[in-house]
């Protein structure tokens, strides 16, 4: 397995856009978390789907649950116990594909 880049910190002003777009900070500063709302299941699903794509490539997974319309989403990175430049980039991938 090839080394990946190493991990960056994550500052205020990079939450501070996915605060705006409805992200919460939650465990302590460890996670981020965010309710979507879709029109219907089939519109949850095919985000999901898409922002799977994205996980796999970047190697970086959420913790995510799917009821009906709405998909509730945790970012955290678990090698470090919080959170990282990969939690900041996969929410920011997110808003953007849940929006397409
Ligand atoms: C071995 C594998 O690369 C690691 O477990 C990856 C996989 N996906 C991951 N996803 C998340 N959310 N955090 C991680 O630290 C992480 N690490």
């Amino acid at each position: 397995m090839p080394d990946r880049p190493a991990y960056q910190p994550v500052t205020e002003a990079d939450l501070a856009p996915l605060l705006a777009t409805g992200w919460m900070v939650i465990e302590g500063g460890r996670c981020i978390a965010k309710v979507f709302t879709f029109a219907n299941f089939v519109e949850a699903f095919g985000f999901m789907t898409r922002a799977a794509l994205w996980a796999e490539k970047w190697n970086h997974h959420p913790d995510w649950s799917n009821v009906y319309k709405t998909v509730t989403v945790t970012l955290t990175t678990h090698d470090t116990h919080g959170l990282t430049d990969l939690d900041v980039k996969l929410a920011q991938k997110m808003d953007q594909l849940a929006f397409d």
